[in-house]
This record gives C-alpha cells, structure tokens and sequence, in this order.
C-alpha cells in the first residue's frame, strides 16, 4: 500500500494553492505539517477524490486516482468539521452511514458492533450524537471513516479542540489503527506529529518544503536555536534581530528562546532543537531567511 503523488498543481480560479507538489507516502502515520492556508485540506480534499486537481497524477496503490469508484473503496475521510444528526443515536447514525456507504445488510451490525469497541464507544451506543463530548465526537467520526475497513484513513486537523487527555487517547486508536494502513493527518500542531508519525512533509503556501523522516527534521534546527535571558527594555530590539519562539517572564528578567543562523551577538546558550523549534526555523527561513 502506497500513494504517490507527482506534480500535483490545484488553482481555485487564478490563486495557485498546491504547486508542483510530489510526494511518496508509506503505510504507517504520515503528518502534514502546515500554517493555516498552507494548502493541507486542499491536499486532502483531492485524496479523498471529493476535489479535482488542475494538473498532475496521484496513484493509490498503482490505482489512478481518476478511477474515484475504485479508490473511493480504499478510503476512509475524516474532514476537519464533521457532524450526524444531532438527535441520532450513535448506532443509529453509524447504520444509517453505513446503509449509505453500501456495507451488505448481513455484516452490518456485526461491523457497527466491532468499530463501536475499536473506538471505545461501546457505552455511548445509545447517547444521541448531539450528547458526546467532542473527543467522543473525533472518534465516533473515526468509526465512520473505518465502516468499509479502507486502507488509507485521511484525517484532518484530528485533534481539532480536544482536550490533552482526549488528543493522547485519540492519537493512541490512530497508532494502533496504523499498522497496516496508511493515515494521513494535518496539522498544524508540530508536537501532534512528533508523538505519532514516523515520515512527515511540511507545505508551505502550497508547496512542500521538507519531506522525511521526523528525525531529519529535527536536525535541521540544530545550532539555530538558543535562549537568552534579557532585561525588559531589551525585547523590542532583539525582535527586530531575530526570530523570538517563546519568551517567558522571570521576575523583571525575560528568558527568551528564539532562532539565530550564525553566531549570537547576545550571549546566547546553544540547545537542543524540539521537531517545534525546527518547523518553526524550517517556516521562516523559507520566508526571509533566518538571521
Ligand atoms: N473553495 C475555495 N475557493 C477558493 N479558495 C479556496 C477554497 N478553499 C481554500 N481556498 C484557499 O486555498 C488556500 C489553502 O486553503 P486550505 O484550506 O487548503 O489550507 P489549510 O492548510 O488546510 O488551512 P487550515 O489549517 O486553516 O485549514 C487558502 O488561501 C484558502 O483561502
């Protein structure tokens, strides 16, 4: 199982907003990393087939994504603002759903009955939809995307509004849901990828500006970001000088962690770059390079 896309271009009118994008995604967890209007559910979109692209080619297992019956039984789609009638029982919503995605009337209870305990929706079964907490919501929408046991799961933003617990508990169903499928999320939640995914691609302003393992891009922010400590009259200048990734008041001192591509000129204590740290450094050193 694989998907390979290659020079992928989407336009909505004269706005280009995937451009040239190639990519080659494994079975396993594989993120998307983007800003907001980045171009990650429009990517999505299109691998769902619910969206054409303006140019290029998609396989799905050797399958071309034009084919959209064939492809479509091989997806399961989660979009980012997914909802059931509120009034529905979650085992009605989930028959009904799957009356529509045509799963034969002797297996479908025995699936519903399955995906309700994969989930851990088992004691929700009877609440009405418009009743479950939203990472109950997340996951009853993963339920659905698994009715025709597809084995690509494209998921975006999943993580979307769930609290800590209900994000690890989420991303736990995903992993063990990954190992022998493809999923697919976006995000734009570094530390999400970093727990989770093995391979990850970075878009930004539609185009794909690092593709590969996690580790890999990590490295890139090694030597380029330090912390410094500095007296409140000090902050507005070294903005202007370099990329500030957080500040944290220390009393009347601000510590100040922030992006330099050569030496400080402040002293600065070189550390250990977080998968955050090097999007961050990846981002906008692709914007205006990193001083
Ligand atoms: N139907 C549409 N018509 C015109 N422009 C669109 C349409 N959908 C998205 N866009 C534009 O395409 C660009 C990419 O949007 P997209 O939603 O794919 O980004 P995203 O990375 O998913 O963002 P977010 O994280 O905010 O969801 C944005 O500039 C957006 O305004």
């Amino acid at each position: 199982m694989e998907i390979k896309i290659k020079h992928l271009n989407k336009k909505y009118g004269k706005q280009s907003v995937l451009k040239d994008i190639s990519l080659h995604i494994p079975v396993g967890m594989y993120g998307l990393l983007g800003e907001n209007g980045a171009g990650k559910t429009t990517l999505m979109r299109i691998l769902a087939t619910m969206l054409n692209p303006s140019s290029g080619t998609i396989q799905m297992n050797g399958i071309d994504i034009k084919d959209k019956k064939e492809v479509r039984k091989m997806i399961g789609y989660l979009p980012q603002e997914f909802s059931v009638y509120p009034n529905m029982s979650v085992y009605s919503a989930l028959e009904y759903l799957a009356v529509l995605s045509e799963l034969p009337q002797n297996i479908r209870r025995r699936r519903i009955n399955e995906l309700l305990k994969q989930v851990h929706l088992e004691q929700e079964k009877n609440k009405r939809f418009k009743n479950l907490s939203g990472g109950m919501k997340r996951r009853f929408g993963i339920a659905q995307a698994l009715l025709n046991n597809p084995q690509i799961l494209i998921i975006d933003e999943p993580t979307a509004g769930l609290d800590p617990e209900e994000r690890l508990r989420f991303y736990n169903l995903l992993s063990e849901l990954a190992m022998d499928r493809i999923i697919l999320i976006s995000t734009h939640i570094a530390g999400d990828i970093e727990a989770t995914c093995s391979n990850v691609a970075v878009l930004c302003s539609g185009e794909v500006i690092f593709e590969g393992q996690i580790g890999n891009l990590i490295k890139l922010g090694e030597r380029k970001v330090y912390t410094t400590t500095l007296m409140q009259n000090e902050l507005e200048k070294f903005k202007q000088m370099y990329h500030i990734i957080n500040v944290h008041q220390n009393g009347t001192d601000i510590s100040c962690r922030f992006l330099c591509g050569g030496t400080p000129q402040k002293d600065g204590a070189a550390c250990e770059p977080t998968l955050e740290d090097s999007y961050i450094y990846l981002i906008s050193n692709y914007k205006q390079g990193v001083k």
